[in-house]
């Protein structure tokens, strides 16, 4: 038997059935798990929208009293059964209305938490889950858990459910008050239920496929839309504008088309239902006119009965389309439940190591690993970093070196053999120790929004302002911080406050060094910088990496040349393992790739 786990076979159409009820009963127990806290909520609710439809149904009944018994009595000089069902009119009216708004409140408010609590749940969940599931998972899917999924969600919540169970129990107790009322008039709505249900039918089957390819075109439409912003450089670089405005007029066309198929289909189901409900009408006055006329049914309890009948169709378009959100529900469920049925692949340690000061010993004994069972990147890999060495990584793409770098960082585990700092396995050590001893810095030296000292902040969370600027300071960013619109408070994403490349590095440098980890690692960023700002960068480094451990995966010559030692990496082997002077003395691989640089540098 085949088990589904977490996201696997997200994209899949196909699933047998075993796998189908393994889904379904995993966003069930997700549902469950989401109202189980709510469920006194959910019985008040459940028991004021009850009494509400009653409130409200009782109307026509009422009416029915009024005339065929207050009216005679009103004649014979007794006012009081009219006074008394115009009395309970107004009570039930004014209840019905009061108790319909407590109910809308009521179930907004569990609507509400419902989708504050998932919303929560798959965002601490998606950050949770190891490095391993967000190279896979794009975040374009992650993006549409957190915002179409959860919308189809709150559509269904919203107004589906709502929509549902109000029109539910209408046309249920409206059915009930006209067999008691007048049984002859309630066969007649009986009878109009076949044809009710063919044309919902036909509707929903139409409906249900309209509405799927409706959010495949929307979809497409989005799709393309983000790849153009996201990508506008390649865009304008490659005058691809005129494509794209092709492409993206060919999306809208389709989207139109189909929407314009929806509402042809509305245009036959709503002229349908109103013509099904005027014949029912229609028929309930024939029969229940005769019945008048030959003294079996009153006059009051004619009326009430057509206001029945009449009333009685008013939900059914909502009630049709309940299904369609139920299905769009149904589906952004089971993705989400996917998402939440991930574990990290990296867990956290049961019982962590001991508060426990770093000093930087690196050591990899006997690692072996695989991002894929099936193609093995470090095949057999052992390599001692002693505290305080500079170490620079170099090699050729692929070789492995941002694997090497992710290991140390403990953003995977190894498949076998450990990873050691200070003689402690990486996996026995609380990810806050973990954390604060080991810092990444990576290439693309990310900044949040916010200001710049934020962002340097970041490093260390309570960092004070002096901490801060002492930090720029050391790695050479005060100048140009200072120079910025606001100084330290200038926010990065805002226009006025871009900074160039080299000083996002140097900002994500002082971030490093505010961090003061023993364990520094560093993807250099491949993009070459002009001669002044990589002068500066080189001159930050040397100070970011005195005193602690540091793992540099090496693009320049000029930071080859201040590390301690040189790793060389073939296909998840080290093949060269020196100072920079011997290996460049030397007449092997590195040696090769220095000459090679060194010309290009002419
Ligand atoms: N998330 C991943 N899933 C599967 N395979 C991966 C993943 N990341 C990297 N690889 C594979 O692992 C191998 C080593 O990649 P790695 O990124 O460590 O190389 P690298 O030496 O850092 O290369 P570059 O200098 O181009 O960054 C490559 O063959 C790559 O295809």
């Amino acid at each position: 038997m085949t088990t589904l786990v977490g996201v696997e076979g997200e994209e899949r159409n196909d699933f047998t059935k075993t796998e189908s009820r393994q889904i379904r009963q995993r966003s069930l127990r997700l549902l469950g798990s989401l109202l189980h806290p709510l469920r006194m909520r959910l019985v008040l609710t459940a028991i004021v929208v009850v009494v509400s439809t009653a409130a409200q149904v009782a109307g026509p009944a009422i009416i029915a009293f009024g005339i065929d018994n207050g009216l005679p009595a009103l004649i014979a000089n007794n006012w009081y059964p009219v006074a008394l069902a115009g009395l309970a009119y107004l009570i039930t009216g004014v209840i019905g209305a009061g108790l319909i708004a407590w109910y809308t409140v009521l179930s907004a408010r569990i609507s509400q938490a419902i989708l504050i609590d998932l919303r929560k749940r798959v965002f601490l969940h998606t950050q949770k889950l190891s490095l391993e599931f967000h190279e896979s998972y794009t975040s374009g899917r992650i993006i549409s858990r957190q915002t179409s999924d959860l919308d189809s969600i709150r559509e269904l919540l919203d107004s589906g459910i709502n929509q549902l169970v109000q029109g539910f129990l209408y046309m249920l107790f409206i059915a009930i008050a006209l067999f008691t009322l007048d049984w002859v008039s309630g066969v007649v709505l009986i009878c109009s239920l076949l044809p009710l249900y063919l044309l919902t039918r036909w509707f929903q089957s139409r409906s249900q496929r309209l509405f799927r390819i409706s959010r495949v075109a929307s979809a497409k439409l989005i799709v393309h839309f983000v790849e153009t912003m996201t990508g506008i450089r390649a865009v304008k670089a490659f005058r691809k504008e005129k494509r794209n405005e092709d492409e993206f007029g060919e999306l809208v066309e389709d989207y139109r088309d189909v929407n314009a198929r929806v509402i042809q289909l509305f245009g036959i189901f709503d002229p349908g239902l109103v013509m099904i409900g005027n014949v029912t009408v229609g028929v309930v006055l024939l029969v229940g006119g005769f019945r008048v006329a030959e003294g079996q049914l009153a006059i009051g309890a004619l009326l009430a009965a057509l206001l029945y009948t009449r009333r009685f169709f008013d939900p059914m378009e909502e009630m049709a389309m309940f299904y369609n959100s139920y299905q769009s529900a149904a589906a952004a469920l089971e993705k989400i439940s996917g998402v939440l049925e991930e574990e990290p692949t990296v867990p956290d340690p049961v019982q962590p190591v001991d508060l426990w000061e770093s000093r930087g010993h690196v050591f990899f004994d006997d690692v072996q690993f695989a991002y894929k069972k099936d193609r093995v990147i470090l095949p057999d890999f052992t390599l001692d970093i002693p505290a305080g060495q500079t170490i620079a990584l170099v090699g050729s793409t692929g070789a492995g070196k941002s694997t090497l770098a992710k290991l140390i960082s403990r953003f995977y585990d190894p498949s076998s053999g450990s990873v050691r700092l200070d003689d402690v396995d990486l996996r026995d050590l609380h990810p806050k120790d973990l954390r604060r001893a080991i810092v990444m810095v990576t290439q693309e030296a990310y900044l949040f929004s916010g200001s710049v000292a934020d962002n340097i902040a970041l490093g260390k969370p309570d960092a004070t302002r002096e901490e801060i600027m002492r930090a720029a300071e050391a790695v050479g960013a005060d100048e140009f911080i200072r120079g910025l619109p606001n100084g330290y408070d200038t926010d990065v994403n805002k226009r006025g406050g871009r900074v160039s490349a080299g000083q996002r590095q140097l900002i994500s440098f002082a971030r490093a060094f505010l961090a003061n980890p023993s364990v520094l690692i560093l993807d250099e960023a491949t993009s070459s910088l002009d001669i002044p700002s990589e002068r500066l960068v080189q001159q930050a480094l040397q100070t970011l990496l005195a005193d602690r451990t540091a793992v540099i995966i090496a693009h320049r010559l000029s930071t080859v040349a201040i590390a301690d030692r040189v790793l060389v990496m073939e296909h998840g082997r080290i093949v060269e393992d020196g100072s920079p002077e011997d290996l460049i003395g030397g007449t092997g691989r590195f040696a090769q790739l220095h000459a090679a640089w060194r010309d290009s540098l002419v």
